[in-house]
């Protein structure tokens, strides 16, 4: 079995090896540009169209990551990067949840006890307590209950605060409120004091958290984007956060990465920002994930993590 990888800015060396110690009958190798040697599997992420347009013989394509919207964007524009039949998968979680977890649980914390009140406080050398926040006035409401919304929604609801999610379909998570569907999304809204955004990229989601989303969640509330950037639109949480409809807004991902100079996200005082750091791909558990897949279908066996093209995510 052959396998080519690609990736633009990965240890290329340590994949190939790990890859082919998880799979020692494997013939693993890094593609390059003028590669037309046969290949059972491709391993990418922002793959050159030429590495698989036209290549015959593919019995499946991994992405390198949780989201799949700039590989499908490109198959838009070039359909013969993925013949007919030939499955795209993604990783699905490979150690994503738990940074997700992480990123999310400290945010709200830090929310929750009013860390930002204090920072600008002593920043006018002010000595002031405040009233605490109560746990039922800090609702949790996670955009996207799949693989990773789903994680942190467990690990919020570890720490008592209400949880709910939104998603295409309903969910059973214990302890979690589950909303399904567009009809559903102002029910959902209503009363959420943290929005936290796991969805996919998708032309449904495009632009999803605009005014119109924003002020229906409740005053004073909180944004953690840790999908895409361009779920939000920048302007309107801007003018939400500028209105006091909005405390504060936590993003990881943004319209344009990385963020120019001159966006004034970097300067607002009530927006934190990342650099595209909320869930990075641990190799050791993406080579595990993927070597086991690659085995399943070897085997004939169902396997998950495939994309519907269909659905786009
Ligand atoms: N910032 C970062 O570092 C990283 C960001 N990401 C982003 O996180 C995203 C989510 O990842 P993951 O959890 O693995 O993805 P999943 O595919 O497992 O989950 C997607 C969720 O979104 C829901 N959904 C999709 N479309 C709609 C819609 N139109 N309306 C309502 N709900 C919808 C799905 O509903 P249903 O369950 O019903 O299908 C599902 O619950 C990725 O696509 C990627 O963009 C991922 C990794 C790192
Ligand atoms: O895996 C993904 O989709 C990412 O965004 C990684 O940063």
């Amino acid at each position: 079995m052959d396998i080519i990888f690609h990736h633009p800015t990965f240890d290329t060396e340590y994949w190939l090896n790990r890859l082919q110690q998880a799979l020692p009958d494997a013939r693993v190798r890094q593609w390059k540009q003028g590669d037309r040697q046969p290949a059972d599997y491709a391993l990418v992420w922002h793959p050159p169209v030429e590495m698989l347009s036209g290549r015959k013989g593919l019995k499946g394509v991994f992405a390198l990551g949780a989201g799949v919207d700039a590989i499908l964007s490109k198959l838009q524009a070039h359909p013969d990067m993925l013949p007919d039949g030939v499955p795209l998968f993604r990783l699905e979680d490979t150690g994503m949840g738990l940074q997700m977890q992480e990123y999310a649980v400290s945010q709200v914390l830090h929310w929750f006890r009013r860390f930002d009140d204090y920072q600008r406080q002593k920043q006018q050398g002010q000595w002031q307590p405040l009233d605490d926040y109560r746990r039922e006035d800090f609702t949790i409401g996670i955009l996207g209950a799949g693989v990773l919304g789903g994680k942190v929604a467990d690990s919020l609801v570890a720490w008592g605060f209400p949880v709910r999610c939104w998603s295409r379909s309903k969910k059973d998570f214990p302890g979690v409120e589950s909303f399904a569907g567009g009809e559903a999304l102002p029910a959902f809204l209503s009363g959420t004091r943290v929005l936290i955004n796991l969805l996919p990229n998708t032309p449904q989601t495009v632009g999803i958290i605009n005014r119109e989303l924003l002020s229906q969640l409740a005053k004073e509330a909180y944004v953690i984007n840790l999908a895409r950037g361009v779920h939000l639109v920048e302007a309107d949480l801007l003018a939400a956060l500028d209105s006091g409809q909005l405390k504060g807004a936590m993003l990881d991902v943004f319209s344009k990465e990385p963020l120019p100079e001159s966006n004034p996200l970097w300067t607002h005082p009530r927006v934190a920002m990342t650099p595209h750091v909320a869930a990075v791909t641990r190799p050791d558990e993406a080579i595990s994930y993927i070597a086991k897949t690659i085995t399943q279908l070897e085997n004939g066996e169902s396997v998950s993590g495939e994309v519907s093209l269909q659905h786009g995510y």
